[in-house]
């Protein structure tokens, strides 16, 4: 299986820490209110005519307290709710489509850099061979006396490159925001309420988009045409790259196609352009070129289909022939991996130069030392504009942000081999105050509290779910287990922590233990005995199980590192049932989480509503699955094995048909880009340790086209880790706050830190 993106590779995770630096700290007060302050109003002397007119509105909150049950009114932000990141430790559960992208990871590494006479060039040699199949990147040597490669010049490539950037900002922040006074104030083109620029209207759109076989009327919202005029000025000035970073459910998509259709409109710039999406959303992507620019030619070049265009628009490509579409569209997964195919493909690609190339979800380009983003680089170097579509553009950490920058932007805010972790401190106050300003320009964002009163609110709750006794059991014996394995391991390398005894692998595996205990006890093996292996491993080798030419032995091995779910599926699977058995009905119950849904989802049912359920567990989906079963509602599912032309179908299903209940989504697969406003409750059943995914996957309801308030629950176990995962990630939302979002500040002296995850296991292990 493959995931879209956005996994933790095992590779990053071992570089990943929860210290307390790469998180900033809560502001310390009031807590119940928003960490945004309104912006002051402009004085306008002669203000130009509005290319839209929005009241910044701060939103509202109240926080109540319920018990268990923390419910925080949010008009749309989301920014002060949270959720949390899994970790990848066992072998028996799998993040959707996990293992492809580990290889893949290990297989970027094959990136060549060399360096020129003349500037730096890195040449991306995935291509095998021949000169014409070399990509070269030329890097623009910068100016002044830029150390980008490595050395005592380290430190400033930051400062550089932002020195260079500040230029191009104060230039268009004048285009922007004009040089009336007053104006100097303002960080945001989206705050402005009036703007000098107005390159078009609703009439432009009117014009530029109609068809005569068509009725549709595209009419754009305020905040909407703004952001078409936003990439157009960017477009007349030559700026090469440009962030939309609108909220999810804004309407990105439509922007941005709006922005294509005007520039063939008013530029005569039929393209092509080049869209780059996750899977899930690539038909959907198709569905709103067809309605917003039915004059477009669109060329989806996907999966096996594509091998039908693929020797057609090679030989056009080689011929120096225009190619036969203003538009196609590809998943990111083109550029990851390493097909005969893929690689033809990407061939093609190289071969046309793009005018836009369009990345959707674009936060997918974090790492600049992915594949995904080497490879994807090599195709849009050239284009005349890369423009990054995402909801969620800082997701971690400031050195995640400037990958996406560097993407933009490369010859501004190119950095080599400079590691940026140590470079972008999440607590440099002034670097970020800095970020903020010269970014401005660049990346226009705005949130569902600020141009969309109407929107409906969205209601969050943390549901803290209690373990009855047996669930409590295997936790505790967890803990007695490797708290024995933890403290002999100190004590033979005489050392003071856990943290530093223990192997990072080891930790996370140990954490994902718990997880896993916290979210289901069928997650591991507790109930299927050694011997009961043996037993039922004796039953299923003879039939071929697992083949015929393994042993026994590796059969019980195999068994062995199954947890009790799996083992419980595999003998339904095989009819073994004169061992110990299957598991019954009254197992899936053993969850806290899973008796919580048992008592909220039927009188949500009766109460009319319809519910997303996220899990970034395939494994706990196939037993929510079982849960949803025993409870008697329908459902659809959708995860990373889906078939990709099936994931469409399944939300317009379960968007138009009402008798569904539920959908059971896996977080990576079903939380991003899907519109799925026929649900108006969402369940984060695990947390995400990155908040954004969580954040993504909520707005999947939350969005243009919902008409009833939505509710999102996130279930956090009590006494467990996930009460941990939930404040680590909670913390992560005022970092991207700070730097995206107006009138919010750093504060250092905030609450105690939240703790690593080692001390987080020191705590438990150690005690
Ligand atoms: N002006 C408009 N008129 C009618 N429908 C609109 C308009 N703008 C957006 N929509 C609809 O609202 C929904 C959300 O829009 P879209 O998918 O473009 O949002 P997005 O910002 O790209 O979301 P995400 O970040 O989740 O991918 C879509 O169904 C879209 O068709």
């Amino acid at each position: 299986m493959k995931r879209d993106f956005d996994e933790i590779s095992e590779e990053e995770w071992q570089q990943h820490s929860f210290n307390p630096s790469r998180v900033l700290k809560q502001p310390r007060a009031p807590k119940t209110t928003t960490t945004r302050t309104p912006p002051p109003r402009r004085q306008q002397p002669n203000p130009s005519p509005p290319i839209e007119s929005f009241a910044y509105r701060r939103p509202s909150k109240a926080i109540e307290s319920d018990d268990d049950c923390v419910v925080v009114e949010d008009s749309g932000s989301g920014e002060s709710d949270s959720d949390v990141k899994i970790v990848n430790g066992g072998d028996d559960l799998l993040l959707d489509d996990e293992e492809e992208e580990e290889e893949e990871e290990e297989e970027a590494k094959v990136v060549v850099v060399r360096r020129a006479r003349v500037g730096r060039r890195f040449v991306i040699e995935d291509e095998e061979g021949s000169e014409e199949d070399e990509v070269e990147v030329e890097e623009v040597s910068s100016s002044e006396g830029e150390d980008g490669g490595g050395g005592d010049g380290d430190e400033d490539v930051v400062g550089m490159a932002l020195q260079k950037c500040a230029k191009i900002s104060a230039d268009l922040r004048k285009e922007l925001y004009g040089s009336s006074s007053g104006v100097t104030t303002c960080d945001r083109y989206s705050e402005v309420e009036s703007s000098t620029v107005r390159i078009v209207t609703q009439t432009d759109i009117d014009e530029a988009c109609k068809a005569e076989d068509s009725d549709f009327q595209p009419i754009l919202k305020p905040y909407q045409l703004v952001g078409v005029n936003f990439l157009l000025l960017l477009y007349k000035k030559g700026i090469e790259g440009a962030i939309l970073a609108d909220e999810m459910g804004l309407g990105k998509t439509i922007q941005a196609i709006t922005y294509l259709t005007l520039l063939n409109h008013l530029n005569n710039d039929p393209g092509p352009h080049l869209v780059v999406c996750p899977a899930s959303v690539l038909e959907n992507w198709e569905r709103e070129l067809r309605k917003w620019c039915p004059s477009f030619n669109v060329l989806q070049y996907h999966g096996a289909a594509r091998a039908a265009y693929s020797r057609e628009l090679n030989s056009l490509s080689k011929a120096g022939k225009p190619p036969p579409f203003n538009v196609l569209l590809v998943c990111y997964s083109l550029f990851e991996r390493h097909s005969e195919q893929q690689k033809d493909d990407r061939k093609v690609l190289k071969r046309w130069r793009w005018s836009c190339v369009l990345m959707d979800e674009a936060h997918a380009l974090k790492d600049k030392n992915s594949y995904r983003w080497k490879n994807l680089m090599s195709v849009a170097r050239n284009a005349n504009q890369r423009l990054m579509l995402t909801g969620t553009p800082l997701q971690n950490d400031l050195h995640e942000l400037w990958s996406l920058l560097e993407f933009m932007l490369p010859d501004i805010f190119t950095t080599e081999n400079v590691d940026l972790k140590k470079l972008l401190n999440a607590e440099d106050t002034e670097l970020i105050t800095r970020m903020k300003s010269i970014l401005g320009p660049f990346i226009l964002r705005r949130l569902k509290s600020d141009v969309m009163q109407q929107l409906v609110p969205k209601i969050q709750r943390v549901e803290y779910v209690h373990m009855e006794k047996k669930q409590e059991d295997t936790y505790k014996e967890a803990i007695e287990d490797y708290r024995a394995a933890s403290q002999a391991r100190v004590l033979k390398l005489s050392s003071k922590s856990l943290a530093k005894a223990l192997p990072k692998r080891q930790i996370s595996n140990y954490f994902t233990q718990f997880r896993k205990i916290a979210n289901h006890p069928l997650l591991i093996r507790r109930i299927y005995s050694d011997e009961d292996v043996i037993r039922i491993a004796r039953k299923l080798h003879p039939i071929g199980a697992f083949g015929f030419e393994c042993s026994l032995e590796r059969v019980i091995e195999e068994v062995k590192s199954y947890n009790d779910f799996r083992i419980h599926q595999l003998l339904l699977q095989y009819g073994v049932n004169n061992t110990k058995g299957t598991l019954s009905d009254k197992h899936v119950m053993l969850s806290a989480k899973c008796r919580t849904l048992a008592e909220l989802l039927p009188s949500m049912k009766k109460s009319g509503n319809r519910v997303l359920i996220f899990s970034q567990w395939t494994s706990m989906l196939d037993i929510l699955e079982w849960t949803l079963d025993v409870i008697g509602v329908t459902y659809r599912r959708l995860d990373g094995s889906t078939q990709v032309t099936d994931r469409q179908t399944i939300v317009d299903t379960f968007n138009n048909d009402k008798s569904i209940f539920a959908c059971l989504l896996s977080t990576r697969a079903g939380g991003q880009g899907l519109n799925l406003t026929g649900a108006d409750t969402v369940i984060i059943h695990d947390m995400d340790f990155n908040p954004q995914i969580d954040r993504q996957a909520e707005d999947r309801c939350h969005r243009i086209g919902q008409t009833k308030p939505v509710t999102i629950f996130r279930l956090v176990t009590k006494s467990t880790v996930d009460e941990n995962i939930y404040e680590i990630a909670k913390r992560k939302l005022v970092l991207d706050a700070a730097v995206l979002e107006s009138g919010v500040h750093v504060d250092d002296d905030g609450d105690t830190p939240e703790k690593t995850m080692g001390e987080i296991l020191a705590s438990l292990l150690m005690a």
